[in-house]
């Protein structure tokens, strides 16, 4: 018989899923493997145990990355990004850029933290970061090492997703969210991780009846090519009112004459970086195709 639950881990290609007050380990039909935490799926249950997952219900939202040729499933039904970033280890401005472009594509919120506000160090990154806040995204200060509570609020009553590089603290964040839920949970983990301490899957925790956490493994890259090069520019706050004033319809603002947006990082409205950034984004999306 066939029952519905969400997906709360997933491996890969196992998935755990809660459905009722039960979870199941997971294997997909036809060895499906586009499947991500938080997807609400039927299942047809084997024992106890076990289960098979059949398909998906329709998802709210789905956040994911694409490199040249493989997919990868962030999270699925989420309201809110949380971007975790800290001083140390090296954190990169262009995967934060890269993010924020792929939250602004799937229509969800991000909101950038700042973790290990602790470090001497986060005082130079925070400075780095003030344009983000210009450009309307919400920046919060956190030592989760201290505790995440500031948190609390902007987690409330969403499906929120902590992603970032490794190191960043997102663990660190869900443990001090999620004390027990996360020593109940390490004890799944460490049995198919072996002992790892880097996240090496999704997890989805529940703070209340309507607030969930999603935890995801550290990323280094975070690829676009799933995005169009003509989208790619009205996915960037500050370049939307410039866009259609080009000379060229079809504009790609890279080497074209009177370029608006290329006018408008002259004149100080689009910070240079960023411009570069939807360049290096639009050469990649044409010469992928
Ligand atoms: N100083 C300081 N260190 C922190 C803070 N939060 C986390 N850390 C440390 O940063 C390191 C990485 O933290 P994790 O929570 O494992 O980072 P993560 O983002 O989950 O990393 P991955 O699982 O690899 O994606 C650990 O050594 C933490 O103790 C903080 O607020 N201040
Ligand atoms: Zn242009």
């Amino acid at each position: 018989m066939k029952q519905a639950g969400q997906i709360i881990r997933s491996y890969g290609r196992r998935f755990i899923v809660e459905s009722g007050d039960r979870t199941y380990d997971c294997t997909s039909r036809g060895k499906r493997v586009d499947y991500a935490c938080g997807d609400n799926v039927d299942i047809t249950v084997l024992n106890n145990e076990q289960a098979v997952i059949e398909g998906t219900h329709d998802r709210h939202s789905l956040l994911y990355r694409q490199d040249d040729w493989r997919t990868k499933l962030i999270a699925a039904n989420v309201t809110r990004i949380f971007f975790v970033t800290a001083a140390v280890p090296s954190p990169s401005e262009e995967l934060l850029g890269r993010c924020l472009l792929a939250a602004e594509a799937a229509d969800i919120e991000p909101i950038i933290v700042v973790n290990k506000s602790d470090l001497p160090e986060t005082d130079a990154w925070l400075q780095k970061l003030q344009p983000y806040r210009a450009l309307g995204y919400q920046l919060v200060t956190i030592s989760a090492k201290q505790g995440a509570d500031a948190l609390r609020p902007l987690l409330h009553g969403n499906t929120s997703v902590l992603v970032g590089q490794s190191g960043m603290g997102k663990s660190t964040i869900t443990n001090a969210l999620l004390p027990e839920a996360a020593a109940r949970v390490g004890e799944i983990s460490e049995a198919l991780d072996a002992g790892r301490h880097t996240t090496t899957h999704a997890a989805l925790y529940h703070l209340d009846a309507d607030s969930h956490l999603i935890d995801s493994p550290g990323l280094q890259e975070f690829g676009l090519s799933h995005i169009g090069a003509t989208e790619l520019a009205g996915l960037f706050p500050e370049m939307r009112e410039f866009i259609g004033h080009c000379r060229f319809h079809n504009c790609t603002h890279r080497q074209e004459p009177d370029c608006a947006l290329k006018q408008a990082s002259k004149d100080g409205h689009i910070r240079p970086a960023r411009l570069e950034l939807l360049q290096k984004l639009v050469n990649q999306a044409i010469n992928s195709k």
